[in-house]
């Protein structure tokens, strides 16, 4: 059965690239958020930006699927840097993804863990070849590796370095662990790609006012161009 594709960011700039790509668009208003639905090179899409944070993150993505039926689901956007290896404008897709303020250690449990939880969520293999295969094709470099979600816009070495030793991840972000939990409890196949905008530092909100919109066209340009193989 075709499949029913949403591609989601968290800001209207990070969906605004992928937009006038779609045709036969139609938009919806539910809970507070707008939705497109289109086609795109024949496949049917449903766009949406959730607003900002791991709370309007997970409304989204339970919304795509539930109410919008779709059964695989992009996320593209921006993301702070935390490996040297991420230069701003660099993509990144997430092999796995966790939730870097998530704490009941006072219980001894890991940083990021609750019970029936788990710290790191898994992202689709095949997905993930997909862009591998589009990243050849196009002669792009594709850095893989764990991105940490949290409520927090990180503009603080210290805080971003702590992050990167306690979860191995190599940027962070405040969405896309949300998309994580909901798509694997809901048996979606999801795919989180990221371009750089800042490196999480003192410099971040600077470098972030002056990158997202590049950016966030970086990301989006590329999970648009996967939807083919999809
Ligand atoms: N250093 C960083 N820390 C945490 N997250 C990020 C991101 C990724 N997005 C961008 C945006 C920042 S908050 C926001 C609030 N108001 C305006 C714009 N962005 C939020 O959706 C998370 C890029 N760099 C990050």
């Amino acid at each position: 059965m075709p499949k029913k594709i949403a591609i989601m960011g968290a800001m209207p700039e990070e969906i605004a690239p992928l937009l006038d790509k779609l045709d036969n668009v139609t938009t919806s208003v539910y809970a507070c958020n707008t939705y497109y639905e289109g086609t795109y090179r024949g496949k049917e899409i449903v766009v949406a930006y959730s607003k900002i944070g791991k709370v309007f993150a997970t409304l989204t993505a339970t919304m795509l699927i539930e109410k919008f039926g779709c059964d695989l689901l992009l996320f593209s956007g921006v993301a702070g840097a935390i490996s040297d290896e991420l230069a701003i404008g660099d993509l990144i897709i997430a092999d796995g993804l966790c939730q870097h303020d998530l704490d009941i250690t006072a219980f001894g449990h890991p940083h990021g863990y609750v019970p029936e939880g788990e710290v790191c969520i898994p992202t689709d293999v095949t997905l993930r070849n997909i862009a591998k295969e589009v990243a050849n094709e196009k002669g792009l470099k594709l850095k893989e590796g764990i991105i940490a979600t949290g409520d927090q816009f990180v503009a603080n070495s210290e805080r971003k370095e702590w992050i990167g030793e306690t979860f191995k991840a190599h940027a962070l972000e405040m969405e896309g662990a949300s998309v994580a939990v909901v798509c694997s409890s809901m048996g979606v196949p999801f795919f989180i790609m990221r371009a750089i905008s800042d490196s999480a530092d003192m410099d971040a909100g600077f470098d972030f006012d002056a990158f997202l919109e590049s950016s966030a066209k970086t990301s989006a340009d590329f999970v648009i161009s996967m939807v083919e193989k999809i």
